[in-house]
């Protein structure tokens, strides 16, 4: 593939790229309504003015609100690395084949990751294993990016 073209819709490994990183940022957005609805929901407002405004008390400590938050965090310290590495992985030409498998394996990893996480709460190790298949999918970028950017 020609070098100028590696960051155009023309390439489909940056197609595939661009795709999936809208999937997991529209997803990742979507936690803040998650926390938002979970609040309304259990009444679990950290703020002053909103417990004023729905005659609550201030609650702090709600399980399902801070199950969101974590799991919310938990997107921003894994997808915003998916997002770097997978970018420059794109700019070392990778097989077509394998590029797209890994970022679907990786799209699908986090979305089951935020179900068992926050929406149906599944007994582990199924965070563990959502979690660790997405590391696994970043590492194998990072090396590919490694051996093609090391001259041995
Ligand atoms: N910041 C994470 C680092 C480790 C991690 O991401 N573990 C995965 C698999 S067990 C996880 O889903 N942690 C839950 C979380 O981040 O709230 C933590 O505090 O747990």
């Amino acid at each position: 593939m020609e070098s100028s073209n590696l960051l155009t819709p023309t390439n489909p490994v940056f197609a595939g790229y661009a795709f999936y990183s809208c999937v997991l940022i529209l997803k990742t957005m979507c936690m803040s309504y998650l926390t938002g609805v979970q609040r309304f929901r259990k009444k679990a407002f950290v703020n002053v003015e909103d417990a004023i405004a729905a005659g609550v008390d201030i609650k702090m400590d709600d399980q399902d609100v801070e199950r969101c938050r974590r799991a919310h965090l938990n997107d921003l310290e894994n997808i915003t690395m998916f997002l770097i590495t997978g970018l420059i992985y794109v700019l070392t030409d990778p097989n077509i084949v394998f590029a797209l498998m890994l970022f679907r394996i990786y799209a699908v990893a986090r979305i089951l990751h935020t179900i068992v996480y926050a929406v149906v709460v599944v007994r582990q190790p199924a965070r563990a294993i959502c979690f660790n298949i997405g590391v696994l999918c970043n590492f194998i970028m990072i090396f590919s990016i490694f051996s093609s950017c090391v001259q041995l």
